[in-house]
């Protein structure tokens, strides 16, 4: 709510930390700081200084926000309608910045209404989930559609509906609250309470404006709320706390509720009437309403999805690359690798990207979101470079963010393709594991306009690298490539320090196949309010493509390795040019399934984050050209890597969340081809099918399992070095620990451990460091061995 107030001023006070830093990183680098301090002292003193800042003003907003909601309360009391009117003379020409509360609240309603917005009304990420039926209701079949804008614009449309009074004295009477945060708009919900002296009922109902009172209503003791048609809808908390604040009135009677405190409100927020004690009934048509709403959104929303599946996850649009509006060069290089038309994403972002507006993105995996969003890049240093006079040193023009080291490598290769008959410009990586010293030594040597980095890596050159900050005030465009992965807590903290180290003045694009709602809420951390919301999967779409055939196995933990053995053997089996990807959950883990299916004779490659760079390059780039090979994997290659032609993709236990399943399946049935997914669970993984219960997966039954592969198994599993297995086991610990739905329960998670460690042929759990089995939560559990 305060979130635009705060970053505009946190943003400054860090371009200040970020600025200042730099002047300190010139001329031979930043070793000592005043006070002796060194580089990580200073840098967490200003840290520290930029929360404290950070919180004050959090206050300051908070307090000015306070005041006006008061104000309003006031004005709606003393029967005025205009908050700012309310205010005496000297008061009303105040400009209370940022905006006022009446701003404020349609600035949501709009963004909540904009196109596309839709799924922020449903309480749960991804797509809405279907309605269970409802009995028919009267009339329903002639009642036009409903036009959801009117909703929030316009308060007639429910009044006249509902036969609800819309005279200010009867809106008064009636007092109209209804929910901000974001998350109701336009129909409001209406409670009704008896008063306690008299049998009729006092409509009482909640405007959106109100929900930003809550903090100062105070509602009758023993008043509550019935349970909403929707239990998830937002509540009215009228809790102890809140009436305690009962005071007794001068005549003795306490039973008269006091609205409010005195002191701020005098006497407009004293309620003067009898404390009501219960709402007798809540207002069904309020629910009735957003069913309706809803009913529409699908409605809408399936008649777009069958023309969508009428093309049936065709991926290619209509329109070629030759009429839009980008470079010829461009278009030649396009053509050199193969692209003439555009796929579906890329026609449906061009032109809003090409405009210079801030979009977050959301299409299928493999749909060609990469090139969506390196045209417009491109264009972005052509204009820029044509407008600008030559500096010594160019000016870092885009920058584009990748969660892994591989992806921005291929980023930066498919940038290179199509910049290859553009002279002048360039394109670099930075990422981690790599010299940094050899990163400095390429920037000087050959500045490009064009950066493909990690997180991480970024930092450290904006940190460390004297010049390096004032080539990033010149950025044009910034990009996030599995956008919603960026703006996970993993990476927020290192985001947040980028976007704040470049300018405000820039265009920014946010692309993934998984958009949750949460992340939509928080792109705002990096795009403009006024940005577009391009979904070509679509509300109540599939995110996953129809022609790849997803299944999952349930099968006890110590068969597992027995049965990803009999799954490659049956799909190398079946098809001439195989590759497949086996999905691990750890490194460690990653690493113990590859040597135990080398040892098999199985022809396959490992890749995870304990690997060092060169070596996961080449095994990447091994990978990419092969045909007949197997890829043991982490999550390092869940995302946006292109591996083409992937047959199989086996997740072996539960991916983390809903996303990654959907982002590992997406290595296979690339650019409309066929695919496959196998996910393999144990008993206890099974919760998570409830995730992904909205996609297309269907339960196979358990493979006839000989007892001779199971001796080769166990005989395979005993070549392996007990060092790899405790690592396995450790790991494997770690990541369920990181489960919530697993991790709570210790107990059950260290005995699931144990059998873990003796499916993989360990004589002994494996002892833990007493430190880390207390940062686990596991230090006094059963079965935990502690390293002396
Ligand atoms: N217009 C086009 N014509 C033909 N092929 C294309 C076109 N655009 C992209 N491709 C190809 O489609 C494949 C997938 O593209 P890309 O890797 O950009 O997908 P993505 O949507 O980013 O996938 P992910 O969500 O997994 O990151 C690539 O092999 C790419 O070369």
């Amino acid at each position: 709510m305060y979130s635009s107030f705060l970053r505009e001023h946190s943003r400054t006070f860090s371009k200040l930390l970020c600025n200042l830093s730099f002047v300190r990183s010139m001329g031979g680098g930043p070793r000592t700081f005043p006070g002796g301090l060194n580089k990580w002292q200073w840098k967490r003193l200003h840290e520290k200084k930029a929360k404290e800042k950070e919180k004050k003003l959090l206050e300051q907003e908070k307090e000015l926000y306070q005041a006006r909601v008061r104000t309003q309360i006031r004005a709606k009391l003393a029967g005025k309608s205009d908050d700012r009117s309310s205010f005496s003379d000297s008061q009303s020409s105040v400009d209370y910045n940022p905006m006022s509360a009446k701003d404020h609240v349609k600035a949501l309603a709009d963004r909540f209404m904009k196109e596309g917005a839709e799924d922020l009304w449903n309480e749960d990420d991804g797509p809405l989930k279907s309605l269970p039926p409802r009995p028919p209701l009267e009339n329903r079949s002639v009642r036009p559609p409903i036009d959801l804008r009117n909703l929030t614009s316009s308060r007639r449309n429910l009044e006249n509906n509902r036969g609800i009074p819309t005279s200010v004295t009867d809106s008064l009477k009636s007092r109209h609250y209804s929910v901000a945060a974001g998350r109701i708009l336009g129909p409001r919900i209406r409670f009704r309470r008896r008063k306690e002296s008299s049998s009729s009922e006092d409509d009482s109902e909640f405007s959106l404006e109100d929900d930003l009172v809550k903090p100062f209503v105070r509602e009758s003791k023993g008043s509550q709320q019935k349970t909403m048609g929707n239990s998830k809808w937002p509540r009215f908390n009228f809790n102890e706390k809140e009436s305690s604040d009962e005071e007794s009135e001068p005549n003795g009677r306490t039973s008269v509720k006091k609205m409010m405190s005195r002191a701020t409100l005098g006497n407009y927020d004293v309620k003067t009437k009898r404390r009501a004690p219960k709402i007798v009934e809540e207002d069904n048509g309020f629910s009735e309403q957003i069913q309706l709403i809803r009913e529409e959104l699908n409605r809408r929303n399936s008649s777009e999805n069958a023309v969508r599946r009428s093309d049936e996850e065709s991926l290619l649009s209509q329109k070629r690359f030759d009429e839009c509006n980008i470079s010829p060069l461009t278009i030649k290089a396009l053509s050199s690798a193969g692209y003439v038309q555009m796929t579906v994403v890329q026609e449906a972002t061009l032109s809003v990207c090409l405009d210079g507006k801030d979009a977050i993105v959301k299409a299928k995996t493999g749909t060609g979101k990469s090139a969506a969003f390196l045209l417009p890049a491109i264009e972005a240093v052509l204009k820029a470079t044509s407008s600008v006079k030559s500096h010594r040193v160019p000016p870092i023009l885009v920058l584009i963010l990748c969660p892994t080291r591989e992806l921005a490598s291929q980023i930066a290769a498919e940038t290179n393709a199509m910049l290859k008959y553009h002279d002048g410009i360039g394109v670099q990586t930075l990422i981690g594991g790599t010299r940094f010293k050899d990163d400095q030594k390429r920037l000087e040597s050959d500045p490009s306009q064009i950066i493909v980095a990690t997180p991480g890596r970024l930092l450290d050159h904006i940190e460390n690298k004297s010049g390096f900050s004032v080539r990033l005030m010149g950025l044009k465009m910034l990009i996030l490539d599995e956008a919603d992965h960026l703006l996970d807590l993993g990476f927020r903290k290192d985001l947040e320090k980028i976007v704040d180290c470049v300018p405000r003045q820039r265009q920014s694009l946010l692309f993934s196949a998984t958009i949750p709602k949460e992340v939509r809420r928080i792109s705002q951390l990096v795009l403009k309010r006024e940005h577009v919301f391009i979904d070509t999967v679509g509300m109540g779409g599939v995110e996953t493509h129809a022609k790849v055939k997803q299944s999952y196995l349930v099968a006890p933990h110590e068969l597992h390795f027995q049965i990803v053995h009999y799954l490659l053997k049956e799909h190398i089996s079946q098809l001439l040019d195989y590759k497949v990807i086996v999905f691990c959950t750890t490194a460690m883990v990653t690493s113990l399934m590859f040597l135990l299916l080398r040892e098999m004779k199985m022809k396959v490659r490992e890749m995870h984050s304990r690997k060092p760079q060169l070596y996961r390059t080449r095994i990447s780039d091994e990978f990419r050209e092969s045909k007949q090979l197997i890829l043991i994997t982490s999550d390092v290659s869940a995302r946006g890597m292109n591996y083409p032609d992937v047959t199989l993709v086996i997740q072996v236990g539960i991916p983390s969340d809903r996303e990654h399943y959907i982002h590992r399946l997406g290595r296979t049935g690339r650019e409309g081809k066929e695919g496959e997914g196998i996910l393999l669970l144990a008993p206890w993984e099974e919760y998570f099918l409830d995730e992904i219960k909205d996609l297309p997966i269907q339960k196979s039954p358990l493979p006839q399992l000989d007892s001779d592969a199971k001796l080769k198994v166990e005989d395979s599993m005993a070549k392996i070095d007990t060092s790899v297995k405790e690592a396995a086991y450790h790991a494997w610990l770690g990541y369920y620990n990181s489960i919530r739905e697993i991790g709570r329960d210790k107990t059950m998670l260290v005995e699931l451990a144990s059998r873990f460690s003796d499916s993989i042929g360990l004589q002994k759990v494996p002892a833990l460091f007493r430190k880390t089995a207390l940062k686990m939560g596991l230090k006094d559990i059963p079965g935990i061995r502690i390293r002396k």
